[in-house]
């Protein structure tokens, strides 16, 4: 569960039937856990995601007996992690214009554009759905909490494209999100259910419509990974929920076969980068299909207390020639303890022997001035440097403090690898010459 859900702790079901007085009739009492609902009754679900919306969320949701009933802390662990992927890349769009949204196959709850809007008050929606009932019942939940101004329904042919994305005008989206149908026919979906894979609840209630798809989630997806790649940047992060490991390998196999520069569930054709803490999993048997790594971490060989260490840093990068550096105000993953950043912008290699070597040459008068000096002005390499504040942590049988790179946009692996590993080695140096010369400051 994210660490943001509210949901991590238990339910409590007597606060919430009092809140919402509806689900009362449907509370037992177990006398291992006291009070409770019969999670296999689906009109006891119905009025949990009902009541759990109404009491977190000021949300008023009806849902018809014949369409999938969303468990909220599920739905709502998808939405916290899209704020995070747009926290993490926010640098490069921190106007104050609306964050726009596609949430493909909404459903009858509209539960993501609800959630979405309830939690973050810039954003805006697209929603699609293939589905009558579904549109009337999801355009209903949206009027009955004012939400119409921000969330707009669009029906769409299910033989035609997935994504509602027009060549023709200049709107650019900041995310896809997407649950889609999952089962490629009837047989699926009752293997499934024997085999227990998915919620008894998304088994038992939902319309074909819902849950069935030619070739199944997998190939729903892959259209979309196809579709993308004719919209590419028009829309900043394109993802979509899974419900097999075996569709994600479909997935970023159809992601690679196109080139695409980051895959997971999230896929972009942008220059930005994702941190590993959002963008790879642990999970030892997807290690095979896990991007490269954003995140670089450096050892210093020795605890060095936090302020001393930014000051180190301050030091070795604010000389770089065409580099420039700031506090860091960027954002700070849930995962990290706390920290602070230094957000590096670099225009080019400029750090590397190579680089200072070549720059001597061309400081001689008789070399021509460099033609393309306009694009040897762009940033072509945006780092955040991660001071975590704890003084150190037990590694390889000793105590060490951390500094963390992360690539946060540029096409150029190589650039920031290299950056990375030059200010690494400086770091060393610094600690030693400071030991050198007050060989009792660091403890
Ligand atoms: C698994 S349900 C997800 C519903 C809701 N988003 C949720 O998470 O509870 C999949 C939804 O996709 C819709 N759908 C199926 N094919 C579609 C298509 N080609 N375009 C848009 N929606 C589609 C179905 O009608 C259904 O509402």
């Amino acid at each position: 569960m994210h660490p943001r859900n509210v949901f991590r702790v238990p339910l409590n079901f007597s606060d919430l039937s009092e809140a919402y007085p509806a689900l009362q009739p449907y509370i037992i009492q177990l006398p291992s856990k006291g009070p409770t609902i019969n999670f296999q009754d689906i009109a006891a679900q119905r009025r949990l995601t009902e009541a759990l919306l109404h009491k977190q969320f000021k949300l008023s949701v009806s849902l018809p007996e014949n369409r999938l009933c969303p468990p909220v802390p599920n739905r709502l662990n998808y939405v916290l992690w899209i704020e995070d992927i747009l926290a993490a890349s926010s640098f490069v769009s921190e106007d104050s214009r609306p964050v726009r949204g596609i949430d493909i196959g909404t459903g009858a709850s509209a539960i993501y554009p609800l959630l979405g809007c309830r939690t973050n008050a810039t954003w805006m929606f697209v929603a699609t759905d293939i589905d009558e009932l579904s549109l009337k019942y999801a355009k209903m939940n949206i009027e009955n909490n004012n939400l119409s101004d921000r969330i707009t329904l669009v029906k769409s042919d299910p033989s035609g494209p997935i994504l509602p994305i027009s060549s023709k005008d200049d709107i650019v989206y900041d995310f896809i999100m997407c649950n889609p149908p999952f089962y490629s026919d009837r047989e699926e979906v009752l293997r499934s259910a024997e085999a227990k894979e998915f919620e008894p609840n998304a088994v038992c209630t939902g319309a074909d419509v819902e849950m069935i798809t030619p070739g199944g989630e997998s190939a729903f997806v892959c259209r979309m990974v196809n579709e993308s790649i004719e919209h590419g940047v028009k829309c900043r992060w394109y993802t979509s929920m899974l419900g097999k490991m075996s569709s994600l390998n479909d997935v970023v196999k159809a992601l690679r076969d196109k080139k695409t520069r980051r895959w997971a569930i999230a896929w972009s054709f942008t220059d930005v980068h994702l941190p590993d803490s959002i963008a790879r999993i642990t999970n030892p048997s997807l290690q095979g299909i896990m991007p490269p790594r954003n995140s670089l971490t450096h050892a210093c060989r020795k605890v060095i207390p936090p302020e001393r260490l930014r000051s180190i840093l301050w030091g070795i990068i604010k000389p770089i020639d065409g580099v420039t550096v700031n506090e860091g105000s960027s954002h700070r993953m849930e995962s990290e303890s706390s920290t602070s950043n230094l957000v590096i912008q670099a225009t080019a290699d400029t750090w590397s022997r190579a680089a200072r070597r070549k720059k001597l040459i061309s400081s001689h008068p008789v070399v021509p001035m460099d033609v393309d000096k306009v694009d040897a002005l762009a940033i072509q390499l945006i780092c955040r440097v991660e001071i975590p504040d704890n003084p150190g942590i037990h590694h390889r049988g000793r105590d060490e403090s951390h500094v963390v790179f992360h690539w946060m946009k540029g096409r150029n692996r190589l650039l920031f690898e290299s950056f990375a590993s030059h200010v690494g080695r400086k770091i060393d140096t610094a600690i030693v010459a400071i030991d050198e010369e007050e060989p009792m400051s660091i403890a």
